[in-house]
């Protein structure tokens, strides 16, 4: 093929525009982005060759070198991994082809720093050679192919590059950066190792470079008095070393594995540039054989809440690497955890399918889950100060000082997709129920507000039967909402539930240690035994009364609501909407009908408070129905819902204000 030249795929243009322009902050992250390709290059090949030897060609040992060239300002990665054909080169290196690097673009702020953090946790990987290049060739054979099936392909990293065929005999690619000129530091030996040492260390693959020894200078004019040497400096030696420690991490004892390695391991394999939270490393034993080495990070990614992200779990098979993001290891509500899981028993050529169907992954994976349920119940257990008594100091280790807050960090920012378990996962669900929090209505309840199923328990009151919750759009709405009043009124606790996914999780926890869970927003109101019988009377009486208005009530908004019936539970409120024991909460059903999903008509009961001036003032009003309209209408506004039709409840409202 002659020489062609293509154009770069819209999102290209734009993100290299973006890399050469803005990343200055963390530069030299592009020789691990393609250290790191060239790892996957090698490790593609391996897996091709389980079922084709004959891919290795002469060369079985897989590596990567680095090299470089002072005068000719060139920086080389090459590996001799897979390769790519032309259409292989043009395809992958001239568009972007995963939703979640666009779904990155389209959440850059313009921000520098920011920018540059969220270009490490999505990785620009190829293309982040623009940092520091003006422009790279890449040179490459596919293995198997024929030497003169070689390609070429040289871009100046703006709109377009080239790609011609070329004549390669070693199979593999060689990324060769032309460095920019205040990006020639990186053409030196120490500067290379350093950055390999920090980034790519346990790369379980060698990273060769080539020796530099010491040389004198030459001798000059002895006899003369400016006579000496010329200065000295580094010259090659020919001969390759290998610079990286090429070990797997999770291979080596723990005791042999600083806290620094380990938060470095975390970063190289999450592209996170914080420490994580917290991490598990264990050999299992037993009927399956694997090791674990599992980190909770400590901020969630921007792209958590797509449900089709991948899990961040990598597994090898003694050593060898089998796939990213292998989802079958872990349960979605973990897709947080990264990490690494090596298998001493499943075979080599395992596929995504075959991993679905295995006895052993299906071990593996709740051992998985166990014991990142276990490292969360420790973080829990530790996350408050234990509170001083008067004459007892508690003695704590420095292990469990440090872990004091973790747990409301880690809550803060995964809690709402660690809820998504309680329906996905039943076997889990009990300690589950256990590592949730919600805010509260009481006021006693700790600074940040949160609290356990268990502690609310202990503070229930005596008498109370239930765990009350409401679940509302925010806490404001919570705190306010009318159904609240009454439990005010009388000093009993309520969760407030604000995460969307509240809702849902909870149709699948009915009780927390023999205690039911109860909507305060569901169902008759009954406060059980606390409720006093006198009160209870009065809320018959009250009802009795009332019945003929509840009657025309009932006529008056019979496409509205399902029923209409006095309460108790309101104190300032006039009235309140409540849906059906079994019924689908009002905003459960909003909350669907946003997403686009069908969701069942849910028609409320409306219940009204005897006790309300404007609730009295409905009997014989000539603006009964008026009134009763808005009346439903208030109510439905007050729960953070809007009138099916607002022009004619303002036209209402204004009427009886004029
Ligand atoms: N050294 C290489 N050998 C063979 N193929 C390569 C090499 N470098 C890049 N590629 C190909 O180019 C594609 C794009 O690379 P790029 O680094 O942009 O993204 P990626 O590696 O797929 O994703 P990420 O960097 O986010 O993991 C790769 O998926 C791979 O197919």
């Amino acid at each position: 093929m002659s020489k062609q030249t293509h154009a770069f795929q819209a999102e290209v243009a734009q993100l290299l525009h973006l890399v050469t322009h803005s990343l200055y902050s963390n530069q030299e992250i592009f020789l691990r982005e393609l250290i790191s390709n060239a790892s996957d290059a090698c490790d593609k090949l391996r897996f091709e060759a389980l079922n084709n030897t004959a891919l290795y060609e002469d060369a079985p040992e897989l590596q990567v070198r680095l090299s470089f060239d002072k005068a000719a300002k060139t920086l080389t990665i090459t590996d001799n991994g897979i390769g790519m054909t032309a259409q292989e080169a043009i395809d992958h290196l001239g568009t972007i082809a995963k939703s979640g690097t666009k779904d990155f673009m389209s959440k850059l702020s313009g921000d520098q720093k920011s920018d540059a953090q969220l270009i490490g946790q999505f990785g620009v990987g190829f293309y982040s050679g623009f940092i520091v290049a003006e422009k790279i060739t890449v040179e490459t054979r596919r293995a198997g192919a024929a030497a003169a099936e070689g390609v070429r392909w040289i871009s100046g990293g703006t709109g377009d590059f080239e790609v011609e065929t070329i004549t390669r005999a070693e199979r593999g690619t060689s990324v060769i950066l032309h460095l920019r000129e205040e990006a020639l530091d990186y053409a030196n030996s120490w500067k290379l190792k350093e950055i390999v040492g920090k980034y790519s260390d346990h790369i379980s693959l060698p990273i060769l470079m080539e020796k530099e020894e010491w040389k004198d200078g030459e001798l000059i004019e002895p006899n003369n008095e400016e006579g000496g040497r010329q200065p000295g400096g580094m010259v090659k030696t020919g001969e390759w070393e290998t610079i990286n420690k090429a070990s797997a991490l999770w291979t080596r004892p723990k005791k042999d594995i600083t806290e620094e390695q380990y938060a470095d391991f975390y970063k190289q394999i999450s592209r996170d540039f914080e420490a994580p939270l917290t991490w598990t490393h264990n050999r299992v034993e037993g009927s399956t054989e694997y090791t674990q080495l599992l980190y909770i990070p400590g901020k969630a990614p921007q792209d958590l809440w797509n449900r089709d992200k991948k899990a961040g779990i990598k597994l090898y098979v003694k050593r060898v690497f089998i796939m990213d993001e292998a989802e079958a290891l872990m349960p979605s509500y973990l897709r947080f955890v990264k990490g690494v899981v090596d298998s001493a028993d499943l075979p080599l050529n395992v596929s995504r399918e075959l991993l679905q169907e295995s006895r052993d992954v299906k071990a593996i994976r709740e051992g998985c889950t166990k014991r990142v349920l276990s490292m969360l119940e420790d973080l829990a257990k530790h996350d408050k100060a234990p509170e001083a008594t008067e004459g007892v100091t508690d003695v704590l280790s420095e292990e469990d000082k440090a872990k004091i807050g973790q747990y409301s960090k880690f809550y803060a920012e995964f809690g709402a997709v660690l809820k998504e378990g309680l329906g996905e996962d039943f076997g889990n669900q009990a300690r589950l129920s256990k590592l949730l929090r919600f805010a509260s209505s009481s006021d006693t309840v700790s600074v940040k507000g949160m609290t356990s199923l268990a502690d609310y328990k202990a503070r229930m009151k005596e008498g109370q039967d239930a765990i009350y919750y409401i679940t509302a759009d925010t806490l404001a709405a919570a705190k306010n909402s009318p159904q609240l009043e009454v439990f005010k009124k009388k000093g009993i606790e309520v969760l407030l539930m604000t995460d969307r996914v509240d809702e849902w999780a909870l149709n699948f926890v009915h009780e927390f240690d023999g205690t039911p869970l109860q909507s305060v927003a569901k169902g008759a109101f009954d406060l059980g035994k606390l409720q006093d019988e006198e009160e209870k009377k009065a809320a018959e009486d009250a009802a009795e009364t009332f019945k003929p208005v509840l009657a025309k009530l009932k006529e008056a908004l019979k496409d509205k609501a399902e029923d209409v019936r006095v309460t108790s539970r309101l104190v300032d409120s006039p009235a309140c909407l409540v849906v059906t024991d079994d019924g689908m909460s009002m905003q459960l059903a909003r909350m669907l009908k946003q997403a686009g999903q069908s969701a069942p008509e849910v028609k409320p009961v409306l219940e009204v408070n005897p006790e309300h001036a404007l609730v009295k003032k409905l009997d014989g009003s000539v603006h009964f129905h008026d009134l009763a309209h808005i009346l439903f209408d208030q109510a439905l506004l007050a729960e953070g819902g809007l009138p099916a039709d607002p022009a004619a409840y303002v036209k209402r409202v204004n009427a009886l204000l004029s």
